[in-house]
């Protein structure tokens, strides 16, 4: 649960702002508990204390005439989520930007954002009790300010009374004055009960353990099941299940990549060193954006999880040349980045080439090599279809990093509505694509060198699956134990992990649940 920030009776800062590389609010890193319940005299106490500085410029009679600008601003990000598919992390800093919400109001708008759409079918459940409908018959625009005055009294510290009357003032505004009395009446009787107590009663009405963690936990259930299978598969079995499904609901936060060679953590003074990859710097807190190694590509934002694939990738041994590198799914180029800066390291002129079939991300692997470009004269960048260059280059390349399309199951905290956009019919169409664009990393890797399979999600038919399949119709190629190569690159043992594949959670390691898979060809 998270901080309200100011005027919204939590009075505590609720941290930066997130982002897709996942810095999110400190408030709900820090895990407080609200009671859920109203608490007027703690909000008006509050209001009084706010500093002139950290205040959006409208006035109260403002606000609840026309919802107050932060609460608008996440309104309209869902409204945009819901009816453009867009991705809420592209969306909602520019409006931010644009309506000059900054501070602690930005910070307040972005927990309310993207905590509302992680935790949808959550509230979506305790709307439905409360207003005694299905929540399909609700109109769409009065179920978004609905879901969000339920994460204001339930996943925020902000006072019941505050919370009901500013969110039926965006009612009013968006919706109309009839749809706002329904507004008003839901969300007083979501505010009669507790979070335990919905999530209680939620529960006992689940008819069984996979609903009922679907919907107190807020996954589909069909996510819940793929979870549960792949934890099986990996160490130490399921019995922490409920600890991801959390795990998935809380903000991350912001990793930081050292690329070898062209800076050192001097250079990002508000940090921490991770805890296991040598490259990785924690942030503990502002806007990586700030940091001038970070603007100019020395250090890079990035997922401890995908640095470790990426050190694994390049410290596999291999006999013979190792100079020649392929990244086939490159965009935007995180791990190209890292890979070829290591390569750098050991062969100053050595060949990367990071191939990307969209040409907008393609650009973006361009601006994430441009600072390593210094160390590594021979970085190519490549707009094509991966899934040729098995055919095109046959046995070309030393070592070949293939990060598949996937479901993005593993990243779920950065991606807030990308559980409820995915479905299991995907993973045909992704299984397809991985094991073609697999087979050609094979193909165009050369006799002893090595291909990295990695995603990104610990869907079974993505992970495993894909990689045994493949390898039964691949002549020649054998598993190497990623297990153990990843432990020789770990600064601290990463606990029970079963090889020859490695796979990471973020529970387990507060890393993204990347898949490696190590295939010598
Ligand atoms: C999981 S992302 C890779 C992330 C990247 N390795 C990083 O660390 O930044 C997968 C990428 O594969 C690209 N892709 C999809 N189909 C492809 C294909 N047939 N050939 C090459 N790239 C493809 C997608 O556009 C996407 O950018």
């Amino acid at each position: 649960m998270s901080d309200g920030g100011p005027n919204r009776g939590g009075g505590r800062d609720s941290g930066g702002a997130d982002r897709e590389s996942g810095s999110g609010s400190a408030g709900e890193r820090r895990g407080g508990r609200g009671s859920g319940r109203p608490a007027q005299g703690r909000g008006s106490r509050d209001r009084g204390r706010r500093p002139d500085s950290q205040r959006t410029a409208s006035r109260p009679a403002d606000r609840s005439r026309g919802g107050d600008p932060a609460r608008r601003a996440a309104y309209d990000v869902l409204r945009s989520v819901a009816a453009t598919d867009a991705y809420a992390n592209l969306v909602l800093p520019p409006v931010l930007t644009e309506r000059r919400i900054r501070g602690r109001d930005a910070a307040f708008a972005t927990e309310l954002t993207y905590g509302t759409l992680r935790l949808q079918g959550r509230y979506d459940a305790v709307i439905a009790h409360a207003a005694q409908r299905d929540v399909g018959s609700l109109d769409a625009e009065v179920l978004d300010v609905l879901r969000l005055g339920a994460h204001q009294l339930l996943g925020m510290r902000v006072p019941g009374h505050a919370a009901v009357s500013e969110t039926v003032g965006l009612a009013r505004a968006t919706c109309g004055t009839g749809p706002s009395q329904l507004v008003n009446a839901v969300l007083r009787r979501i505010s009669e009960r507790s979070l335990p107590e919905w999530l209680d009663l939620l529960g006992a009405e689940a008819d069984d353990e996979t609903a009922r963690l679907a919907v107190t936990q807020s996954h589909p259930a069909w996510v819940v099941r793929a979870m549960r299978s792949a934890l099986a598969r990996t160490g130490p079995g399921d019995g922490d299940l409920e600890a991801l499904l959390e795990a998935d609901n809380a903000s991350p936060s912001v990793n930081l990549v050292v690329r070898p060679g062209l800076a050192g953590p001097e250079d990002a003074p508000d940090a921490v060193p991770g805890r296991w990859a040598p490259t990785a710097l924690v942030l503990r807190g502002g806007d990586p954006g700030a940091i001038e190694a970070v603007r100019t590509g020395r250090i890079g934002v990035q997922d401890e999880g995908s640095q470790l694939v990426a050190l694994a990738a390049a410290a596999v041994a291999i006999e013979g040349a190792d100079h020649t590198w392929l990244d086939l799914c490159a965009g935007p180029g995180g791990k190209a980045a890292l890979s070829a800066a290591l390569l750098a390291a050991r062969a100053p002129d050595g060949r990367f080439v990071a191939n990307e079939v969209a040409e907008h991300r393609a650009r973006l692997v361009e601006r994430s090599m441009a600072a390593v470009r210094q160390v590594l004269p021979g970085i190519e960048v490549r707009t094509g279809d991966g899934r040729e260059i098995g055919t095109s280059e046959p046995g070309r390349y030393d070592r070949v990093l293939v990060d598949v399309p996937c479901t993005g199951l593993g990243a779920l905290r950065r991606r807030p509505e990308s559980r409820w956009r995915r479905s299991p019919s995907d993973l045909a169409t992704l299984g397809q694509l991985q094991r073609e664009l697999l087979t050609s990393a094979l193909a165009a890797t050369r006799a002893g060198g090595v291909v990295a399979y990695v995603t990104c999600s610990p869907h079974l038919a993505e992970t495993r699956f894909v990689v045994e399949d493949v390898l039964k119709r691949t002549a020649g190629a054998t598993l190497v134990d990623a297990v153990e190569v990843l432990a020789g690159v770990s600064a601290e043992p990463l606990g029970d992990l079963r090889g020859p594949y490695v796979q990471l959670w973020p529970h387990r390691h507060g890393t993204d649940a990347m898949f490696l898979a190590l295939i010598r060809a």
